[in-house]
Protein backbone atom coordinates (compact mmCIF):
# COMPACT_ATOMS: atom_id res chain seq x y z
CA UNK A 1 0.00 0.00 0.00
CA UNK A 2 1.56 3.44 -1.24
CA UNK A 3 1.72 6.74 1.23
CA UNK A 4 -1.32 8.09 -0.41
CA UNK A 5 -3.60 4.79 0.50
CA UNK A 6 -2.25 4.69 4.07
CA UNK A 7 -3.48 8.34 4.73
CA UNK A 8 -6.62 7.41 3.59
CA UNK A 9 -7.23 5.04 5.44
CA UNK A 10 -6.26 6.23 8.53
CA UNK A 11 -8.44 9.19 7.10
CA UNK A 12 -11.50 7.59 6.80
CA UNK A 13 -11.30 5.24 10.34
CA UNK A 14 -11.02 8.72 11.94
CA UNK A 15 -13.56 10.57 10.15
CA UNK A 16 -16.51 8.23 10.65
CA UNK A 17 -19.31 9.94 8.58
CA UNK A 18 -18.03 12.56 7.08
CA UNK A 19 -18.60 11.95 3.25
CA UNK A 20 -18.16 15.28 1.72
CA UNK A 21 -14.91 15.25 3.94
CA UNK A 22 -13.45 11.84 2.71
CA UNK A 23 -14.42 12.79 -0.99
CA UNK A 24 -12.15 15.88 -1.02
CA UNK A 25 -9.53 14.72 0.20
CA UNK A 26 -9.07 11.36 -1.49
CA UNK A 27 -9.98 13.34 -5.08
CA UNK A 28 -6.95 15.60 -4.43
CA UNK A 29 -4.98 13.18 -3.07
CA UNK A 30 -5.59 10.50 -5.80
CA UNK A 31 -4.26 13.65 -8.24
CA UNK A 32 -1.05 14.51 -6.41
CA UNK A 33 0.56 10.90 -6.46
CA UNK A 34 3.24 11.92 -9.02
CA UNK A 35 3.91 14.56 -6.74
CA UNK A 36 4.42 12.57 -3.89
CA UNK A 37 6.35 10.17 -5.59
CA UNK A 38 8.77 13.00 -6.48
CA UNK A 39 9.27 14.10 -3.31
CA UNK A 40 9.84 11.31 -0.45
CA UNK A 41 11.20 13.43 2.01
CA UNK A 42 7.03 14.37 2.30
CA UNK A 43 6.20 10.93 3.89
CA UNK A 44 9.16 11.40 6.10
CA UNK A 45 8.21 14.88 7.50
CA UNK A 46 4.18 13.31 7.71
CA UNK A 47 3.10 16.34 4.98
CA UNK A 48 0.03 14.56 4.63
CA UNK A 49 -1.32 13.51 7.43
CA UNK A 50 -0.89 17.38 8.81
CA UNK A 51 -2.16 18.75 6.10
CA UNK A 52 -5.84 16.76 6.52
CA UNK A 53 -6.26 17.84 9.88
CA UNK A 54 -7.36 21.10 10.31
CA UNK A 55 -5.24 22.87 12.53
CA UNK A 56 -8.05 24.05 14.80
CA UNK A 57 -11.95 22.85 14.55
CA UNK A 58 -14.61 25.10 16.53
CA UNK A 59 -18.04 24.39 17.11
CA UNK A 60 -20.43 26.47 19.26
CA UNK A 61 -24.12 27.40 19.93
CA UNK A 62 -26.14 30.15 18.30
CA UNK A 63 -29.24 31.14 20.76
CA UNK A 64 -31.25 33.80 19.14
CA UNK A 65 -34.85 34.43 19.03
CA UNK A 66 -37.56 34.79 16.22
CA UNK A 67 -40.24 37.71 15.42
CA UNK A 68 -42.89 35.64 17.99
CA UNK A 69 -40.56 35.28 20.78
CA UNK A 70 -39.58 31.94 20.46
CA UNK A 71 -36.13 30.98 21.46
CA UNK A 72 -33.75 28.68 18.93
CA UNK A 73 -30.70 27.23 18.84
CA UNK A 74 -28.43 26.43 15.61
CA UNK A 75 -24.91 24.93 15.73
CA UNK A 76 -22.14 27.50 14.42
CA UNK A 77 -18.09 26.09 13.21
CA UNK A 78 -15.40 27.53 12.20
CA UNK A 79 -12.70 25.28 10.60
CA UNK A 80 -9.06 26.57 10.47
CA UNK A 81 -7.72 24.43 8.88
CA UNK A 82 -4.48 25.32 7.14
CA UNK A 83 -1.86 28.66 7.67
CA UNK A 84 0.94 27.76 5.61
CA UNK A 85 0.80 30.65 3.64
CA UNK A 86 -1.36 33.35 4.84
CA UNK A 87 -3.87 33.84 7.69
CA UNK A 88 -6.85 31.71 7.23
CA UNK A 89 -9.77 32.54 4.75
CA UNK A 90 -13.05 31.62 3.34
CA UNK A 91 -16.40 31.95 3.34
CA UNK A 92 -19.40 31.13 5.93
CA UNK A 93 -22.49 28.88 4.53
CA UNK A 94 -25.49 29.29 6.27
CA UNK A 95 -27.98 26.14 4.99
CA UNK A 96 -29.76 24.00 6.92
CA UNK A 97 -27.66 21.18 5.50
CA UNK A 98 -24.78 22.67 6.99
CA UNK A 99 -22.07 20.34 9.63
CA UNK A 100 -18.77 19.37 10.06
CA UNK A 101 -18.03 16.75 7.21
CA UNK A 102 -19.27 20.20 4.79
CA UNK A 103 -17.75 22.27 6.88
CA UNK A 104 -14.37 20.64 6.71
CA UNK A 105 -14.53 19.54 3.24
CA UNK A 106 -14.94 23.32 1.88
CA UNK A 107 -12.23 23.99 4.02
CA UNK A 108 -9.70 21.62 2.84
CA UNK A 109 -10.69 22.80 -0.87
CA UNK A 110 -10.10 26.40 -0.03
CA UNK A 111 -6.40 25.49 0.90
CA UNK A 112 -5.51 24.65 -2.42
CA UNK A 113 -7.85 27.79 -3.92
CA UNK A 114 -6.11 30.36 -2.11
CA UNK A 115 -3.03 29.32 -2.82
CA UNK A 116 -3.81 29.49 -6.54
CA UNK A 117 -4.88 32.82 -6.44
CA UNK A 118 -1.02 33.85 -5.85
CA UNK A 119 -1.89 35.82 -2.47
CA UNK A 120 -0.71 35.07 0.75
CA UNK A 121 -3.92 33.35 2.23
CA UNK A 122 -4.49 30.08 4.07
CA UNK A 123 -7.49 27.70 3.89
CA UNK A 124 -10.85 28.29 6.65
CA UNK A 125 -14.45 27.91 6.12
CA UNK A 126 -17.64 28.22 8.61
CA UNK A 127 -21.19 28.51 8.59
CA UNK A 128 -24.11 27.58 10.56
CA UNK A 129 -27.14 24.86 10.03
CA UNK A 130 -29.02 28.18 10.11
CA UNK A 131 -31.77 28.67 7.18
CA UNK A 132 -32.08 32.30 6.19
CA UNK A 133 -34.76 31.69 3.16
CA UNK A 134 -38.05 32.36 5.27
CA UNK A 135 -36.81 34.52 7.60
CA UNK A 136 -37.28 38.11 8.39
CA UNK A 137 -34.44 40.67 8.07
CA UNK A 138 -34.52 41.14 12.15
CA UNK A 139 -34.32 37.30 12.30
CA UNK A 140 -31.54 37.67 10.00
CA UNK A 141 -29.70 40.33 12.03
CA UNK A 142 -29.89 38.84 15.54
CA UNK A 143 -29.37 35.19 14.40
CA UNK A 144 -25.56 36.99 13.02
CA UNK A 145 -25.16 39.33 15.96
CA UNK A 146 -25.47 35.61 18.30
CA UNK A 147 -23.18 33.70 15.65
CA UNK A 148 -20.75 36.93 15.86
CA UNK A 149 -20.59 37.26 19.80
CA UNK A 150 -18.61 33.99 19.39
CA UNK A 151 -16.93 33.93 16.71
CA UNK A 152 -15.27 37.39 16.87
CA UNK A 153 -12.69 35.52 19.36
CA UNK A 154 -10.97 33.42 16.63
CA UNK A 155 -10.94 36.21 13.85
CA UNK A 156 -9.22 38.98 13.02
CA UNK A 157 -7.06 40.87 10.25
CA UNK A 158 -4.08 38.80 10.69
CA UNK A 159 -5.70 35.75 11.93
CA UNK A 160 -8.96 34.69 9.87
CA UNK A 161 -10.74 36.60 8.07
CA UNK A 162 -14.29 34.91 6.74
CA UNK A 163 -16.19 36.32 4.33
CA UNK A 164 -19.93 35.05 2.16
CA UNK A 165 -20.76 31.58 0.64
CA UNK A 166 -24.39 29.62 0.49
CA UNK A 167 -26.80 31.90 2.22
CA UNK A 168 -24.20 34.79 3.49
CA UNK A 169 -24.57 37.63 0.90
CA UNK A 170 -24.07 41.21 1.66
CA UNK A 171 -26.84 41.66 4.06
CA UNK A 172 -25.74 39.14 6.49
CA UNK A 173 -22.07 40.01 5.81
CA UNK A 174 -23.25 43.73 7.28
CA UNK A 175 -25.17 42.64 10.23
CA UNK A 176 -21.38 39.98 11.35
CA UNK A 177 -19.60 43.30 10.66
CA UNK A 178 -21.51 45.50 12.69
CA UNK A 179 -21.49 43.01 15.67
CA UNK A 180 -17.62 42.64 15.32
CA UNK A 181 -17.42 46.31 15.67
CA UNK A 182 -19.00 46.88 18.47
CA UNK A 183 -17.69 43.69 20.80
CA UNK A 184 -14.13 44.80 19.60
CA UNK A 185 -14.61 48.44 19.33
CA UNK A 186 -12.46 48.72 16.02
CA UNK A 187 -12.61 48.49 12.38
CA UNK A 188 -9.28 46.10 12.65
CA UNK A 189 -8.87 46.50 8.74
CA UNK A 190 -12.51 45.45 7.62
CA UNK A 191 -12.20 42.02 9.52
CA UNK A 192 -14.84 39.90 6.86
CA UNK A 193 -14.87 40.52 3.10
CA UNK A 194 -17.66 40.87 0.65
CA UNK A 195 -18.39 44.18 3.07
CA UNK A 196 -20.87 46.99 1.47
CA UNK A 197 -18.93 49.64 -0.57
CA UNK A 198 -19.48 52.08 2.14
CA UNK A 199 -17.55 50.12 4.50
CA UNK A 200 -14.57 48.95 3.20
CA UNK A 201 -16.19 46.36 0.08
CA UNK A 202 -14.27 46.21 -2.97
CA UNK A 203 -15.90 47.38 -6.34
CA UNK A 204 -15.95 43.91 -8.17
CA UNK A 205 -16.32 41.65 -5.19
CA UNK A 206 -20.20 40.73 -5.65
CA UNK A 207 -19.20 39.77 -9.24
CA UNK A 208 -16.02 38.15 -8.72
CA UNK A 209 -16.72 34.61 -8.75
CA UNK A 210 -19.14 34.62 -11.60
CA UNK A 211 -16.68 36.98 -13.37
CA UNK A 212 -14.33 35.01 -12.76
CA UNK A 213 -15.15 31.73 -13.68
CA UNK A 214 -16.04 32.87 -17.49
CA UNK A 215 -12.50 34.38 -17.13
CA UNK A 216 -11.11 31.39 -16.48
CA UNK A 217 -13.36 29.22 -19.10
CA UNK A 218 -12.61 31.97 -21.86
CA UNK A 219 -8.73 31.26 -21.16
CA UNK A 220 -9.57 27.09 -21.42
CA UNK A 221 -11.56 28.09 -24.54
CA UNK A 222 -8.76 29.90 -26.45
CA UNK A 223 -6.57 26.55 -25.73
CA UNK A 224 -9.10 25.01 -27.96
CA UNK A 225 -9.41 27.57 -30.40
CA UNK A 226 -12.67 28.44 -29.51
CA UNK A 227 -14.94 30.92 -27.37
CA UNK A 228 -18.17 31.97 -26.00
CA UNK A 229 -19.46 33.46 -28.95
CA UNK A 230 -22.98 31.56 -30.13
CA UNK A 231 -22.61 29.29 -27.36
CA UNK A 232 -25.63 27.85 -24.99
CA UNK A 233 -24.91 27.50 -21.58
CA UNK A 234 -26.57 25.63 -19.17
CA UNK A 235 -26.30 26.46 -15.51
CA UNK A 236 -28.11 26.01 -12.10
CA UNK A 237 -28.23 28.34 -9.22
CA UNK A 238 -29.50 31.79 -9.34
CA UNK A 239 -27.58 33.36 -6.34
CA UNK A 240 -24.08 35.21 -5.96
CA UNK A 241 -22.30 32.87 -8.69
CA UNK A 242 -24.47 32.41 -11.50
CA UNK A 243 -25.69 36.14 -11.39
CA UNK A 244 -22.28 36.86 -12.06
CA UNK A 245 -21.64 34.29 -14.71
CA UNK A 246 -24.89 35.13 -16.65
CA UNK A 247 -23.74 38.87 -16.94
CA UNK A 248 -20.06 38.07 -18.11
CA UNK A 249 -20.94 35.17 -20.06
CA UNK A 250 -23.87 37.53 -21.92
CA UNK A 251 -21.20 40.31 -22.86
CA UNK A 252 -19.11 37.32 -24.54
CA UNK A 253 -21.28 36.45 -26.79
CA UNK A 254 -22.97 33.16 -25.14
CA UNK A 255 -26.45 32.46 -24.37
CA UNK A 256 -27.48 31.24 -20.98
CA UNK A 257 -30.79 29.40 -20.88
CA UNK A 258 -31.22 28.36 -17.35
CA UNK A 259 -31.17 29.18 -13.62
CA UNK A 260 -31.97 26.66 -10.80
CA UNK A 261 -32.66 26.06 -6.69
CA UNK A 262 -33.86 23.50 -4.68
CA UNK A 263 -37.32 23.86 -5.92
CA UNK A 264 -36.45 23.45 -9.49
CA UNK A 265 -34.84 24.82 -12.73
CA UNK A 266 -36.36 27.68 -15.26
CA UNK A 267 -35.76 27.41 -18.84
CA UNK A 268 -35.47 30.53 -20.93
CA UNK A 269 -34.94 30.10 -24.48
CA UNK A 270 -34.48 33.90 -24.89
CA UNK A 271 -31.63 33.95 -22.64
CA UNK A 272 -30.83 35.27 -19.22
CA UNK A 273 -29.46 38.24 -20.65
CA UNK A 274 -30.96 41.46 -19.57
CA UNK A 275 -30.06 43.74 -16.78
CA UNK A 276 -34.17 43.54 -15.83
CA UNK A 277 -33.19 39.73 -15.10
CA UNK A 278 -30.13 39.67 -13.65
CA UNK A 279 -31.62 41.91 -10.89
CA UNK A 280 -34.73 39.71 -10.45
CA UNK A 281 -32.08 37.18 -9.77
CA UNK A 282 -30.86 39.06 -6.92
CA UNK A 283 -34.90 39.78 -5.46
CA UNK A 284 -35.11 35.81 -5.66
CA UNK A 285 -31.92 35.53 -3.82
CA UNK A 286 -33.28 38.46 -0.98
CA UNK A 287 -37.20 38.91 -0.77
CA UNK A 288 -39.21 35.67 0.59
CA UNK A 289 -42.18 36.56 -1.55
CA UNK A 290 -40.19 36.17 -4.61
CA UNK A 291 -39.59 32.66 -6.07
CA UNK A 292 -38.15 31.02 -9.12
CA UNK A 293 -41.10 30.15 -10.40
CA UNK A 294 -42.03 33.99 -10.44
CA UNK A 295 -38.70 34.41 -13.00
CA UNK A 296 -40.52 32.31 -15.64
CA UNK A 297 -44.20 34.09 -15.02
CA UNK A 298 -42.73 37.35 -15.52
CA UNK A 299 -40.61 36.89 -18.59
CA UNK A 300 -42.26 33.92 -20.12
CA UNK A 301 -40.12 31.12 -19.68
CA UNK A 302 -40.82 27.35 -19.04
CA UNK A 303 -40.23 26.32 -14.97
CA UNK A 304 -40.14 22.71 -14.14
CA UNK A 305 -40.46 21.96 -10.20
CA UNK A 306 -38.21 19.41 -8.84
CA UNK A 307 -36.20 18.66 -11.58
CA UNK A 308 -32.21 19.74 -12.26
CA UNK A 309 -31.08 21.67 -15.69
CA UNK A 310 -28.59 18.96 -16.58
CA UNK A 311 -29.71 17.54 -19.96
CA UNK A 312 -33.03 18.75 -20.35
CA UNK A 313 -31.66 21.51 -23.66
CA UNK A 314 -29.17 21.49 -26.49
CA UNK A 315 -26.00 23.02 -25.02
CA UNK A 316 -22.20 24.04 -25.05
CA UNK A 317 -21.34 24.74 -21.82
CA UNK A 318 -22.20 23.91 -18.26
CA UNK A 319 -21.44 26.13 -15.10
CA UNK A 320 -22.83 24.44 -12.20
CA UNK A 321 -23.03 27.01 -9.28
CA UNK A 322 -25.42 25.38 -6.56
CA UNK A 323 -24.36 23.08 -4.71
CA UNK A 324 -21.51 20.11 -4.14
CA UNK A 325 -22.53 17.11 -6.12
CA UNK A 326 -25.21 18.26 -7.91
CA UNK A 327 -24.19 16.47 -11.33
CA UNK A 328 -23.99 12.49 -10.76
CA UNK A 329 -23.16 9.85 -13.35
CA UNK A 330 -26.45 10.47 -14.63
CA UNK A 331 -26.83 14.06 -15.14
CA UNK A 332 -23.23 13.80 -16.59
CA UNK A 333 -24.13 11.15 -19.58
CA UNK A 334 -27.62 13.45 -19.68
CA UNK A 335 -24.98 16.36 -20.27
CA UNK A 336 -22.89 15.03 -22.77
CA UNK A 337 -26.13 13.31 -24.87
CA UNK A 338 -27.33 16.87 -24.55
CA UNK A 339 -23.58 18.20 -26.78
CA UNK A 340 -22.24 20.08 -23.62
CA UNK A 341 -18.08 19.83 -24.09
CA UNK A 342 -17.04 22.08 -21.23
CA UNK A 343 -18.29 21.68 -17.49
CA UNK A 344 -16.63 24.69 -15.84
CA UNK A 345 -17.65 24.47 -11.91
CA UNK A 346 -18.98 27.40 -9.96
CA UNK A 347 -20.15 25.76 -7.09
CA UNK A 348 -17.73 24.02 -4.96
CA UNK A 349 -16.85 20.12 -5.87
CA UNK A 350 -20.59 20.05 -7.68
CA UNK A 351 -19.77 16.95 -9.45
CA UNK A 352 -19.20 13.34 -7.95
CA UNK A 353 -16.47 11.17 -8.27
CA UNK A 354 -18.54 9.22 -10.76
CA UNK A 355 -19.57 12.23 -13.06
CA UNK A 356 -16.06 13.28 -13.60
CA UNK A 357 -14.99 9.52 -14.14
CA UNK A 358 -17.89 9.87 -17.36
CA UNK A 359 -16.26 12.91 -18.19
CA UNK A 360 -13.25 12.38 -18.63
CA UNK A 361 -13.76 9.01 -20.55
CA UNK A 362 -15.75 11.28 -22.70
CA UNK A 363 -13.40 13.39 -23.30
CA UNK A 364 -15.94 16.45 -21.67
CA UNK A 365 -13.13 19.24 -20.59
CA UNK A 366 -13.63 19.77 -16.81
CA UNK A 367 -12.20 22.36 -14.60
CA UNK A 368 -11.91 21.98 -11.32
CA UNK A 369 -14.04 24.16 -8.83
CA UNK A 370 -11.25 25.06 -6.21
CA UNK A 371 -9.46 26.62 -9.64
CA UNK A 372 -12.75 28.41 -12.25
CA UNK A 373 -14.12 30.19 -8.70
CA UNK A 374 -11.28 31.14 -7.22
CA UNK A 375 -11.66 34.44 -8.42
CA UNK A 376 -13.72 35.31 -5.59
CA UNK A 377 -11.81 34.52 -2.78
CA UNK A 378 -9.29 36.51 -5.02
CA UNK A 379 -11.04 39.74 -4.65
CA UNK A 380 -11.57 39.15 -1.09
CA UNK A 381 -7.48 39.29 -1.13
CA UNK A 382 -7.85 42.18 -3.05
CA UNK A 383 -10.07 43.92 -0.94
CA UNK A 384 -7.62 43.09 2.56
CA UNK A 385 -5.66 44.34 0.39
CA UNK A 386 -7.00 47.93 -0.23
CA UNK A 387 -8.42 47.82 3.19
CA UNK A 388 -4.92 47.36 4.87
CA UNK A 389 -3.89 50.37 2.50
CA UNK A 390 -6.99 52.41 3.77
CA UNK A 391 -7.38 53.34 -0.54
CA UNK A 392 -10.02 51.61 -3.06
CA UNK A 393 -9.04 50.73 -6.16
CA UNK A 394 -11.47 51.60 -9.22
CA UNK A 395 -13.91 48.31 -10.67
CA UNK A 396 -11.53 48.74 -14.02
CA UNK A 397 -8.65 48.23 -11.78
CA UNK A 398 -9.91 45.45 -9.39
CA UNK A 399 -11.23 43.57 -12.88
CA UNK A 400 -8.13 44.03 -14.60
CA UNK A 401 -6.69 42.24 -11.63
CA UNK A 402 -8.89 39.22 -11.80
CA UNK A 403 -8.45 38.77 -15.03
CA UNK A 404 -4.53 38.29 -14.33
CA UNK A 405 -5.52 36.16 -12.01
CA UNK A 406 -7.47 33.72 -13.24
CA UNK A 407 -5.62 33.92 -16.52
CA UNK A 408 -2.47 32.80 -14.31
CA UNK A 409 -4.52 30.29 -12.76
CA UNK A 410 -5.21 28.30 -16.21
CA UNK A 411 -1.47 28.69 -17.02
CA UNK A 412 0.03 27.23 -13.90
CA UNK A 413 -2.49 24.22 -13.77
CA UNK A 414 -1.78 23.26 -17.21
CA UNK A 415 1.99 23.61 -16.52
CA UNK A 416 1.59 21.66 -13.33
CA UNK A 417 0.43 18.75 -15.22
CA UNK A 418 2.56 19.00 -18.29
CA UNK A 419 5.80 18.80 -15.36
CA UNK A 420 4.05 15.68 -14.50
CA UNK A 421 3.31 14.32 -18.14
CA UNK A 422 -0.50 14.47 -17.41
CA UNK A 423 -1.30 16.20 -20.88
CA UNK A 424 -3.92 18.84 -20.20
CA UNK A 425 -5.36 17.81 -17.20
CA UNK A 426 -6.65 20.63 -15.49
CA UNK A 427 -8.05 18.88 -12.28
CA UNK A 428 -4.48 17.24 -11.40
CA UNK A 429 -3.29 20.38 -12.84
CA UNK A 430 -5.01 22.59 -10.26
CA UNK A 431 -4.38 20.00 -7.18
CA UNK A 432 -0.88 20.17 -8.08
CA UNK A 433 -0.17 23.91 -8.56
CA UNK A 434 -2.39 24.71 -5.52
CA UNK A 435 -0.53 21.41 -3.63
CA UNK A 436 3.26 22.55 -4.27
CA UNK A 437 3.47 25.93 -2.52
CA UNK A 438 1.81 25.01 0.70
CA UNK A 439 3.66 22.03 1.00
CA UNK A 440 6.42 24.41 0.36
CA UNK A 441 5.63 26.19 3.00
CA UNK A 442 4.75 23.65 5.73
CA UNK A 443 8.33 21.97 4.88
CA UNK A 444 10.34 25.40 5.96
CA UNK A 445 8.50 26.38 8.55
CA UNK A 446 9.34 23.05 10.39
CA UNK A 447 6.65 21.10 12.59
CA UNK A 448 3.32 21.93 13.44
N1 LIG B 1 -20.14 33.40 -3.03
C1 LIG B 1 -18.90 33.17 -3.42
O1 LIG B 1 -18.11 34.09 -3.58
C2 LIG B 1 -18.44 31.79 -3.71
C3 LIG B 1 -19.31 30.72 -3.74
N2 LIG B 1 -18.85 29.49 -4.12
C4 LIG B 1 -19.73 28.33 -4.22
O2 LIG B 1 -20.74 28.58 -5.19
C5 LIG B 1 -21.95 27.88 -4.86
C6 LIG B 1 -23.11 28.85 -4.80
O3 LIG B 1 -22.82 29.84 -3.81
P1 LIG B 1 -23.49 31.28 -3.81
O4 LIG B 1 -23.93 31.63 -5.17
O5 LIG B 1 -22.57 32.17 -3.09
O6 LIG B 1 -24.73 31.02 -2.86
P2 LIG B 1 -26.18 31.70 -2.89
O7 LIG B 1 -26.73 31.47 -1.53
O8 LIG B 1 -26.11 33.07 -3.41
O9 LIG B 1 -26.95 30.81 -3.95
C7 LIG B 1 -27.01 29.44 -3.79
C8 LIG B 1 -27.76 28.87 -4.98
O10 LIG B 1 -27.68 27.46 -4.93
C9 LIG B 1 -29.00 26.88 -4.79
N3 LIG B 1 -28.95 25.75 -3.86
C10 LIG B 1 -28.46 25.72 -2.61
N4 LIG B 1 -28.60 24.50 -2.07
C11 LIG B 1 -29.18 23.74 -3.02
C12 LIG B 1 -29.57 22.39 -3.08
N5 LIG B 1 -29.40 21.57 -2.03
N6 LIG B 1 -30.13 21.93 -4.24
C13 LIG B 1 -30.31 22.75 -5.30
N7 LIG B 1 -29.96 24.05 -5.30
C14 LIG B 1 -29.40 24.53 -4.18
C15 LIG B 1 -29.84 28.02 -4.22
O11 LIG B 1 -31.20 27.80 -4.49
P3 LIG B 1 -32.23 27.75 -3.25
O12 LIG B 1 -32.14 29.10 -2.65
O13 LIG B 1 -33.54 27.41 -3.87
O14 LIG B 1 -31.71 26.69 -2.35
C16 LIG B 1 -29.23 29.21 -4.95
O15 LIG B 1 -29.69 29.29 -6.26
C17 LIG B 1 -21.64 27.14 -3.55
O16 LIG B 1 -21.15 25.87 -3.84
C18 LIG B 1 -20.50 27.98 -2.96
O17 LIG B 1 -19.71 27.24 -2.05
C19 LIG B 1 -17.56 29.30 -4.51
C20 LIG B 1 -16.67 30.32 -4.49
C21 LIG B 1 -17.02 31.63 -4.00
O1 LIG C 1 -14.18 35.26 -0.31
C1 LIG C 1 -13.83 34.41 0.48
O2 LIG C 1 -13.08 34.61 1.44
C2 LIG C 1 -14.29 32.98 0.37
C3 LIG C 1 -15.18 32.64 -0.77
C4 LIG C 1 -15.54 31.19 -0.63
O3 LIG C 1 -16.18 30.83 0.34
C5 LIG C 1 -15.07 30.20 -1.57
O4 LIG C 1 -14.13 30.48 -2.32
O5 LIG C 1 -15.61 29.07 -1.58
Amino acid sequence: MGYVERVLEELEKKNPGQPEFLEAVTGVLNSLKPVIEAHPEYEKAALLERLVEPERQIMFKVPWVDDNGQVHVNRGFRVQFNSAIGPYKGGLRFHPSVNLSIIKFLGFEQIFKNSLTTLPIGGAKGGSDFDPQGKSDAEVMRFCQSFMTELYRHIGPDVDVPAGDIGVGGREIGYLYGQYKRITNSWNNGVLTGKGMTFGGSLIRPEATGFGCVYYGDEVLKHFNESYEGKTIVMSGYGNVAWGIAQKATEYGAKVVTISGRDGYVYDANGINTKEKWDFLVEIRTKNEVKLKDYAEKFGAEFHPGEKPWGKVKADIAFPSATQNEIDEADAKALIESGVKYVFEGANMPTTPGAQKVFREAQVVESPAKASNAGGVAVSALEMAQNSMRYNWTAEEVDNKLKTIMKDIVANSVAAAKKYNLGYDLIAGGNIAGFEKVAEAMMAQGLY
